[in-house]
């Protein structure tokens, strides 16, 4: 039984990698993750520069999930690249580099820092961060997404994948997807966190976040339906060349399953791997091989996709 997978012309022995921004932030986090069982390791979204983030607190656990407000603390983009440079490819892993300006501006100064680099693995364009003080997540703008990557593309000749934020209705599939179909992009990961939630801790009366009045980032048990169908609803609507990572909501063997059965190629964990930390790999991949070996599945493509409907 294989858990490998393919995106573009990157080979994942195993389609397990962490989301974005938890235990991701430092080379030792990332060293540690490379070191597990995951098939490869997604740095903390960069910014062109370090960033402390909001003030704490920043990030709270409930039993369904998180809440999370961080604003962007990392190390810029300079610590990630270096890292990513360093570890690409060693011993067949693979390193994602997360990148998330705060203007378009900045999206594309870091990609042509990245194109000229000798960085020879994926880059993930985060547009969906949800916890910038007065500014939405660019995934919500159409327009902008098209602007970004036709700016992007015109000179960015690296494999190229976009961090989503969800959508909540048709007209949005369709409308990201009629952008995304026009452009080389190599992946999409969905989703993001279900942005601007409200955890309330009836006891204290209270938020339980500082930022932004305690509105936040849900991830979590809170959001699996949510990814699971972003993740069925673009791979009906984008064109073959676009693979999808799919993340959000995923604890299990049996939630990475589901996410493969709607589409995805690989798949991140982030609220779970924040609780558990690496050894949640080897649980996932082992609880997944015995759904596939008990289903008569040998290989991830001999399920992915093939979601039923009731007719
Ligand atoms: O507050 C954050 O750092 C953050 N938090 C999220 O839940 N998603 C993101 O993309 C980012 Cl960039």
């Amino acid at each position: 039984i294989s858990l490998a997978s393919q995106i573009g012309d990157y080979q994942f022995d195993n389609l397990l990698l962490n989301a974005a921004g938890v235990r991701c932030a430092s080379t030792d986090e990332l060293d540690k993750i490379l070191d597990s069982d995951a098939g490869g390791c997604v740095t903390k979204s960069a910014t062109p520069e370090p960033r402390k983030g909001n003030e704490s607190p920043r990030m709270k656990a409930t039993s369904m999930g998180c809440i999370n407000s961080m604003g962007l603390p990392n190390h810029g983009l300079d610590y990630y690249l270096k890292f990513a440079e360093t570890n690409q490819g060693k011993s067949g892993k693979q390193v994602v580099l997360s990148v998330a300006g705060l203007s378009i501006k900045q999206n594309i100064e870091m990609l042509k820092k990245i194109q000229e680099s000798s960085f020879a693995g994926l880059t993930e364009l985060n547009l969906s961060c949800p916890n910038i003080a007065g500014k939405s997540q660019v995934g919500y703008d159409f327009e902008a997404v098209r602007d970004v990557l036709t700016s992007a593309f015109s000179f960015f000749k690296k494999p190229l994948g976009l961090k989503l934020p969800p959508y909540f209705d048709f007209n949005q599939f369709d409308g990201i997807a009629e952008v995304l179909n026009d452009f080389p992009v190599t992946y999409i990961n969905s989703i993001n966190s279900i942005g601007n939630g409200l955890v309330v801790d009836p006891d204290t009366e209270s938020v339980v976040i500082k930022p932004k009045g305690g509105f936040g980032g849900l991830g979590g048990d809170y959001v699996k339906p949510t990814a699971l169908a972003n993740v069925r609803a673009l791979r009906l609507r984008l064109k073959p060349e676009i693979s999808i990572i799919g993340t959000g909501g995923i604890k299990s063997g049996k939630d990475v399953f589901e996410h493969v059965l709607c589409g995805a190629s690989l798949v991140q964990i982030g609220t779970a791997f924040g609780f558990d930390g690496t050894p949640i790999f080897e649980r996932i991949s082992k609880e997944l091989k015995e759904i596939m070996a008990e289903k008569g599945y040998h290989t991830l493509a001999d399920f992915r996709g093939k979601l039923k409907t009731i007719d």
